[in-house]
């Protein structure tokens, strides 16, 4: 099973992936995790630089980058699958779908960029203001993060996919242990726990 932790920036994605894998683990369920972007990998380097404006690429270019990177990890993710693990994915092909139309890509040519990929079980989403978004992280925000208005389209564009995709939203502006809970609720509501 997928289960991945959608949100805009600093929306708590990072926090609840731990606090997730971790009552999962407590609960003899076997976990991995992944992040997206895997600054790591050779891709991952190039997105990071993008990122921190030391690259300039076309939206095109970026959103391929970005997509390419989860493909250099498809053997780990089926390892992962394989040996009947949850796979917990912070961020997942849904964040490329969301910036991408931001950044005036089209649904179906996003789309293309990662099918094939083992595909969400349970898509969450963290649901963030931009206002709460700038709360949380001040100062050296990367190129997507700082951009106010940019943020603002990206919480919208959420809301109305989660939606029509029938993912989980929950409010992520509530405490880290209140999220948590919610979180565990939905997943309940998808396998038992
Ligand atoms: N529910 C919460 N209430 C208040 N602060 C929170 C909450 N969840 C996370 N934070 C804080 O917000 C900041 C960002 O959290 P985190 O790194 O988990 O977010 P993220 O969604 O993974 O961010 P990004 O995608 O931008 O890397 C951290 O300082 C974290 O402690
Ligand atoms: C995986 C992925 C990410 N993005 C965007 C979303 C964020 O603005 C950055 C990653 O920053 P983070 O602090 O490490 O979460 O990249 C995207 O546009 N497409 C993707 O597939």
């Amino acid at each position: 099973m997928i289960i991945v932790i959608e949100g805009g920036d600093q929306a708590g994605k990072k926090t609840q992936t731990a606090l997730l894998a971790k009552a999962l683990k407590q609960r003899k369920i076997k976990t991995t995790t992944f992040s997206f972007p895997d600054y790591k990998t050779p891709v991952g380097k190039e997105i990071a630089k993008y990122l921190n404006c030391k690259r300039k690429f076309p939206p095109q270019v970026i959103h391929c980058l970005l997509a390419a990177n989860r493909w250099e990890k498809l053997n780990e993710i089926l390892a992962a699958q394989s040996k009947n693990s949850i796979v917990i994915m912070n961020r997942y092909y849904h964040s490329n779908l969301i910036y991408g139309l931001a950044n005036g890509m089209k649904s179906k040519w996003l789309k293309n960029l990662d099918d094939g990929l083992p595909k969400a079980d349970l898509v969450i989403l963290l649901d963030v203001t931009q206002r709460e978004s700038f709360r949380r992280k001040k100062t050296n925000r990367d190129k997507f993060e700082k951009n106010e208005e940019f943020l603002r389209k990206i919480s919208k564009i959420y809301r109305t996919i989660a939606k029509k995709e029938y993912w989980k939203i929950i409010d992520a502006s509530k405490s880290k242990q209140e999220v948590h809970e919610n979180i565990l609720k939905a997943i309940s509501q998808k396998i038992g726990l």
